[in-house]
């Protein structure tokens, strides 16, 4: 069974201590006299403070993470410990075997004594240790294999989770992008699918290596029976630790990353973007018809040289790295004392010496790796932290749970007062919305008009709960709007967005994905459809609701397997107006939800001609009523057709950000402000 880690257990591995995952994360990305951040993914430089950090990472995090991994399968995990501990034993008790036999030779050479039962004896033992050795190691293999399947699956899984529950506002934070970016690449390490990226299971390697080291230091005491060999042999490793005692000036040359200027990062970038235009489907129309392919190439070369030239001076660097890591080679002379001073003592045999040679070897080659796989762990540790701390972020639009309130709907639909209200994009220097102020009454109708760029589609964003405001206040049915979960509040809307979803998927999902719950109702899917007049689209395609929409964002992953049934379904593309019937299609799934206050529409029929405009609004028009003609809804819509607009109870004309006229057509003609003046130009 999969596990996945509950939001306590979470908590609980990443929050053991005052210093957070998040902090040590920050922390590591500061520069050295600048107050520039590393890029995402850079390596970290080995620095003391960066050394301090990893210890804290480990001490108050990296210990709960390895036990939640833990929880999924205990037993498993102990035998997988305890395989590898076994594992690790093996090349020292092969060697050994293996001196055993190369003694009973010599003796069998040496000495008339000949013992060919002994000899027999040692090699059918070194058969059976070799054949339980593979034994266990298919075994450990195997049973590795489903404690990792279940690691991955719950990493990715959390991975999953956490992304489907951060809203908008918590996405657009430059830093939490830093921050899920490496977090992503943290996953995908895990995964086995990372580049130049440690998997933190590979910790159980450093584990084994030391094992296999000490095992070898062992044989290498027992063979020799004093120290000084060992001392010989542990400086002579002194070569392995050069390039971590390295001036630092050199050290931080060692990452492409981390030496990326600002301008070469943006050529980075550029080339990445230049390649995904050349290569994107979505592009290509407009490639082809603006003629960008020379222009796409001529900035991806520019692009290619500049990070290339970085790269190159990265590499004479290195060089100058690698010369001085050369001089590390006089310490491997030192490699062959201990040898020597073996073969001077007369009791040596051949076998001990083989064994000897060969326990010197595997400690020098394990010794490497052990630095190697520390150096790659000691990144890792920083992604792990981007990971633990990306798992504990919440949606920045959830309340506090002490501010949380129940929504209420109140008769007629969803009453709104707006109070100075001011939102700036983050990273933009011009505030989308500023002083917003308004009062609609529950169950009326808003039609919220003006020029490009004028804040409308900010405003139905905030209204909707999907964008936060910076200043002042949104009052919605008697309570400020930010104490309500945004969950619980969206169950009472209903909506067409202006870059509405177009998912590569079914009609079907296309349309359900209004009412998940009500996915499986073939009734309310076709009254939706039908509502939003789009049953002729359904007619006209060769699968009905089950035809795949071809979306131009998407790129299908081909699987082999399933090349076949997708090509025999087909694909179908959709015009732009046949698009906009789908998503208010989507929209009309909650029609008849009780629960649905709100009905909000940005520019939702600016493909469809004059007559399904009007009849779209008509339907919008009915289903903000009872059967009665009681006002059950309130109806936002933005709209660029002031034919349409007119209808509405109120108006708000938006100039620059702010409601520069507000209230019913007639009154505001009469008025002669900005939105008569507007009026007077469209007719
Ligand atoms: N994601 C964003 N990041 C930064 N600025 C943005 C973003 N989205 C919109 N803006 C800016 O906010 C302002 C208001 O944009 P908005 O989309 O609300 O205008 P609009 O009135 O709906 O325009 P249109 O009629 O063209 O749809 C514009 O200046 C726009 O450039």
């Amino acid at each position: 069974m999969p596990f996945v880690v509950s939001t306590e257990s979470r908590k609980e591995e990443c929050e053991e201590d005052s210093t957070s995952a998040y902090d040590i994360w920050l922390a590591s990305r500061a520069t050295s006299g600048s107050k520039e951040l590393l890029i995402p993914g850079a390596k970290r430089p080995i620095t003391i403070r960066n050394a301090q950090l990893v210890y804290l990472m480990i001490q108050n995090n990296a210990f709960g993470l390895l036990k939640s991994l833990y929880n999924s399968h205990p037993n498993r995990t102990i035998l997988m410990l305890a395989a590898q501990l076994a594992r690790s034993l093996f090349p020292a008790f092969r060697g050994y075997s293996q001196a055993l036999i190369i003694d009973e030779i010599q003796l069998q050479f040496a000495s008339e004594a000949f013992t060919w039962p002994r000899l027999l004896r040692l090699s059918g033992s070194e058969l059976v240790r070799r054949y339980l050795e593979s034994l266990l190691d298919s075994y450990a293999a195997h049973n590795e294999g489903i404690v990792m399947d279940s690691a991955k699956f719950s990493v990715e899984y959390q991975q999953l989770q956490q992304r489907v529950q951060l809203d908008c506002s918590t996405f657009a934070d430059p830093l939490t992008r830093d921050l899920l970016h490496e977090s992503d690449l943290f996953a995908r390490s895990f995964n086995g699918s990372g580049f130049g990226s440690l998997s933190p299971m590979d910790f159980l390697q450093i584990f084994s290596l030391l094992v296999e080291i000490t095992s070898h230091l062992f044989l290498i005491l027992s063979v020799t029976r004093s120290y000084t060999h060992i001392y010989v042999l542990l400086l002579s490793l002194c070569s392995t630790f050069i390039p971590l005692v390295l001036p630092q000036s050199i050290l931080t040359h060692n990452s492409i990353d981390s030496q990326f200027t600002a301008r070469e990062a943006h050529a980075a970038d550029r080339r990445e973007r230049m390649r995904n235009m050349a290569f994107s489907d979505i592009y290509r129309p407009e490639v082809q018809l603006f003629g960008l392919q020379k222009w796409i190439l001529s900035n991806w070369a520019t692009s290619w040289w500049t990070v290339h030239e970085s790269e190159v001076a990265h590499q004479s660097q290195l060089s100058l790295t690698t010369g001085i890591i050369t001089l590390s080679d006089l310490f491997r002379i030192i490699q062959n004392v201990p040898f020597l001073l073996l073969l001077q003592g007369s009791s040596a045999t051949l076998g001990s010496l083989s064994l000897y040679r060969s326990s010197i070897h595997s400690v020098i080659y394990n010794f490497r790796n052990l630095v190697t796989t520390i150096g790659m762990a000691f990144q890792s540790v920083f992604l792990m932290a981007a990971w633990c701390a990306s798992t504990e972020l919440k949606p920045k639009l959830q309340p506090e749970h002490q501010d949380k309130v129940r929504y209420k709907s109140v008769s007629g639909g969803i009453g709104i007062q707006a109070r100075e209200l001011s939102y700036t994009y983050p990273g933009s220097s011009e505030p989308a919305l500023k002083n917003v102020n308004f009062t609609l009454g529950a169950g009326e109708t808003l039609a919220i008009v003006g020029y490009n760029g004028s804040g409308k589609s900010t405003l139905a964003k905030i209204l909707l709960r999907i964008v936060d405001f910076d200043k002042g206040e949104l009052i919605v049915n008697g309570h400020d709007l930010r104490r309500y979960d945004p969950s619980e509040y969206h169950q009472h809307l209903s909506a067409v967005l202006q870059g509405f979803s177009k998912f590569n998927s079914t009609l079907r999902e296309n349309v359900g994905v209004g009412s998940v719950d009500n996915m499986a109702s073939k009734d309310i899917l076709e009254t939706a459809v039908s509502l939003a007049q789009a049953d002729g689209i359904v007619q006209t395609l060769p699968h009905g609701l089950q035809t795949i929409l071809q979306s131009p964002a998407f790129e299908p992953v081909s699987y082999a397997e399933s090349v076949s049934t997708t090509s025999s379904v087909g694909r179908y593309g959709l015009s732009g107006g046949e698009w906009q019937r789908i998503a208010i299609a989507r929209a009309f799934m909650r029609a008849y939800d009780p629960r649905v206050d709100m009905l909000v529409f940005d520019e939702p029929t600016s493909s469809l001609d004059a007559k399904a405009q009007k009849e779209i609004f008509d339907t919008i028009r009915r289903l903000s009523r009872s059967p009665d003609g009681t006002r059950r809804r309130t109806v936002v819509f933005i709209t660029h057709q002031l034919s349409i607009a007119r209808r509405a109870d109120q108006i708000a004309m938006m100039e620059n950000g702010t409601i520069s006229d507000f209230g019913p057509h007639d009154q505001l003609l009469a008025r002669n402000g900005p939105y008569a003046a507007l009026y007077k130009q469209t007719i």
